[in-house]
């Protein structure tokens, strides 16, 4: 059992290469909403994620392909405002990076000015070297992602584990120490082999936050609806699910529905 060994007052992507050092595990979660955002700070989650996956569990799309720029920024607004110390990183959605680097840049800085978040997440290894680029050396902290790269899936056409064979282990391998070396302050790692994922985080000395990647990296990420068991028919073999609210839910919404109905609330107490 890995506890916090340091106290952070408010993380920093600096406190985050930190804990690496110190042998720290980061914790990670999405959030989308102030309600939410706010129980996950007060919670001591180091790192709050204003995922594109918003598109699946906020907007019910099928793929992350759909969200906007200023569907994020709303998402991402609503999250900074309920933070007091979670560090919070906001992905940029598909279209918003891909074209050029100056729309990369112009992107990751209408998220900063306009929601107050502290970092940018993008999809890709070299392909976005000078995209990246460019947001670093704007002062903008930049998170990578690597493996399973939704914003891809057209690509590739399933959400399988990435990364099993040879030659696409040597380019995320290779990937990973480019996003270092061009200053991204942490990796996400999502569904390559344990194995792999260890090797990649041994050889760096930024962070490397997994899904489904296994225990040998620094940190973890899950996607909150997932956890809290609120999207009860994704079953991913990586899922640990610390809630089962959907059955919760279900339950509270049918009591409600069941008193509304007998008129047993409200009660000569629950009104004026
Ligand atoms: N609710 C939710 N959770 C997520 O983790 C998530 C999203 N949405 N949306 C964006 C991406 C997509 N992600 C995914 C999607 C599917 C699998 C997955 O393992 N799917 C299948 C297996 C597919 C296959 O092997 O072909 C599964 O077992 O459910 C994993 C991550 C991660 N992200
Ligand atoms: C699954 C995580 C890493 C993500 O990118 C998202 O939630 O959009
Ligand atoms: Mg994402």
């Amino acid at each position: 059992m890995s506890v916090a060994k340091k106290e952070y007052k408010r993380i920093t992507t600096k406190s985050l290469v930190d804990m690496k050092a110190n042998g720290e595990k980061i914790a990670m979660l999405t959030a989308y909403d102030y309600s939410m955002a706010k129980i996950v700070d007060g919670a001591g989650i180091d790192v709050i994620l204003v995922g594109d996956s918003a598109s699946n569990v906020m907007a019910g799309h099928e793929t992350t392909l759909p969200i906007t720029l200023d569907q994020m920024i709303y998402h991402a607004t609503s999250v900074v405002r309920a933070i007091d110390r979670s560090l919070v990183v906001v992905d940029l959605p598909f279209g918003s990076y891909q074209s050029d680097p100056k729309e990369a840049l112009r992107s990751a800085i209408r998220i900063m000015k306009e929601s107050g978040a502290h970092a940018v997440k993008l999809e890709g290894g070299k392909e976005i070297k000078e995209s990246t680029k460019r947001i670093l050396h704007a002062g903008i902290p930049v998170m990578g992602h690597l493996g399973l790269t939704p914003q891809s899936i057209y690509k590739f056409g399933t959400y399988t584990v990435r990364a099993k064979e040879e030659e696409e282990a040597e380019k995320l391998k290779s990937d990973a120490k480019l996003l270092q070396k061009l200053g991204c302050f942490a990796i996400v790692l999502e569904k390559v082999p344990a194995k792999l994922a260890k090797e990649v985080a041994e050889s760096l000395t930024i962070p490397v936050i997994g899904i489904g990647a296994g225990n040998g990296v620094d940190g973890q990420v899950l996607v909150i609806h997932d956890m809290l068991g609120m999207t009860h028919e994704f079953n991913p073999r990586f899922l640990r699910r610390y809630a089962d609210l959907h059955s919760e839910m279900t339950k509270a919404f049918q009591n409600y529905r069941d008193d509304v109905k007998s008129q047993d609330f409200p009660s000569e107490n629950e009104q004026y």
